[in-house]
């Protein structure tokens, strides 16, 4: 643990308040950091993130404000946990209050339209003069402040930022591995997402044993293929922020993205569905993102195609699910790069 470091959490929804939590709990001076002032007073008052993570109190040490410079001027270490639809205006915000040896991590799943830009790029692109990592794993903050045992990975090509961030986080309950493959760990973290709306969906249509384990495999080989075509590396999707992340998200309702796709499978209309949330759920514009990356490369992505058919081009699941089994035969092998 180290003591003398200062740390700033930047989005106080589930996720960025339960790892600022674990930092505070670690005897780290830590700022988590709200936009709106109500929300920052009450939480700093009352100890509780009452709208995202009732009934949890906050490590005693935990600062909350809704003063960015505050928050951020002071920090080593700054997690940006800002879904990725306000992540690059946040980002401009705090570049010129940063301290010149800050180091910034995106724990954000998500990817900008323009240019297909990952969280972590756009750290790269609107704070060039930092050290910039990624922070992505199976991880819902609900476990993380019940202190269920927890692994996650910290992905950069600075080591002096992984053990930062590992010195920071690490504790009884909450694992850090490490991994120098930025951008095929936070692109693991994004695709995943798009998988568990299938799964929820095929949940939500009665899909036994046999259904989910062959969505979930067959997922890790589309995602597989996809992160080659961009010339990442699929190895990585065998680790925690690939398959582990996808096994978490495809398999739980208490993932937002599975509960999307479990709403939908029951019949309700997807501008309904995201409005009843009230949290992000990043794997419906991923799918976009994806699904139109996939035509440009003609990456073969049947689930990809198929869920973009049915939550944007009014397709029936029935008829997706009765294609996607009957598909081409010549795509029926099994081994990673040929189907
Ligand atoms: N919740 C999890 O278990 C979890 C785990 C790992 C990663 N993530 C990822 O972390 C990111 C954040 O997720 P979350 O679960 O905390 O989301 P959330 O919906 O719980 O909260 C989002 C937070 O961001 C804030 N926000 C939104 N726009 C903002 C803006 N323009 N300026 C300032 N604040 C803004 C909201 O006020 C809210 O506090 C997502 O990309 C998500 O995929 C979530
Ligand atoms: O609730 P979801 O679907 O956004 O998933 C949360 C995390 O990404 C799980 O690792």
């Amino acid at each position: 643990m180290t003591q003398k470091l200062t740390v700033a959490v930047l989005g106080g929804g589930s996720f960025g308040t339960a790892i600022a939590n674990i930092i505070a709990e670690n005897g780290v001076r830590t700022f988590l950091w709200m936009r709106d002032s109500a929300s920052a007073t009450e939480t700093q008052s009352t100890r509780e993130n009452r709208r995202y993570l009732p009934g949890q109190r906050l490590a005693d040490g935990l600062e909350v404000t809704s003063d960015l410079t505050r928050a951020v001027s002071d920090s080593d270490l700054v997690f940006v946990s800002i879904p990725s639809h306000s992540f690059r205006a946040v980002t401009r915000q705090i570049a010129p209050l940063l301290r010149k040896e800050a180091m910034v991590i995106s724990t954000a799943k998500g990817i900008e339209p323009e240019g297909f830009t990952l969280m972590s790029q756009v750290l790269e692109q609107e704070l060039p003069d930092h050290a910039i990592g990624v922070l992505s794993g199976p991880n819902f903050a609900k476990e993380i402040v019940a202190r269920q045992q927890t692994g996650t990975v910290v992905a950069s090509e600075s080591e002096a930022l992984i053990q930062q961030v590992q010195s920071c986080l690490r504790s009884e309950t909450f694992r850090v591995y490490a991994n120098p493959d930025r951008y095929g760990v936070e692109l693991g973290g994004a695709l995943k997402n798009i998988y568990a709306i299938v799964c929820g969906m095929a949940a939500a249509l009665g899909a036994g044993h046999n259904t989910q384990a062959m969505l979930l495999t067959r997922s890790l080989a589309e995602m597989g293929r996809f992160a080659a075509a961009m010339g990442a590396n699929p190895m990585t999707f065998l680790g925690l922020a690939g398959v582990g992340d996808l096994i978490l998200t495809c398999t739980s309702d208490l993932s937002r993205n599975y509960r999307v796709g479990y709403a939908l499978g029951q019949g309700q209309p997807l501008e309904e569905v995201i409005q009843g949330l009230g949290q992000v759920a990043e794997g419906v514009n991923t799918l976009r993102q994806v699904k139109q990356k996939a035509d440009e490369l003609g990456v073969y992505m049947p689930l990809v195609s198929g869920l973009f058919a049915v939550l944007f081009e009014g397709e029936a699941i029935a008829d997706v699910a009765r294609k996607l089994m009957l598909g081409e035969q010549n795509h029926d092998v099994e081994y990673m790069g040929a189907d």
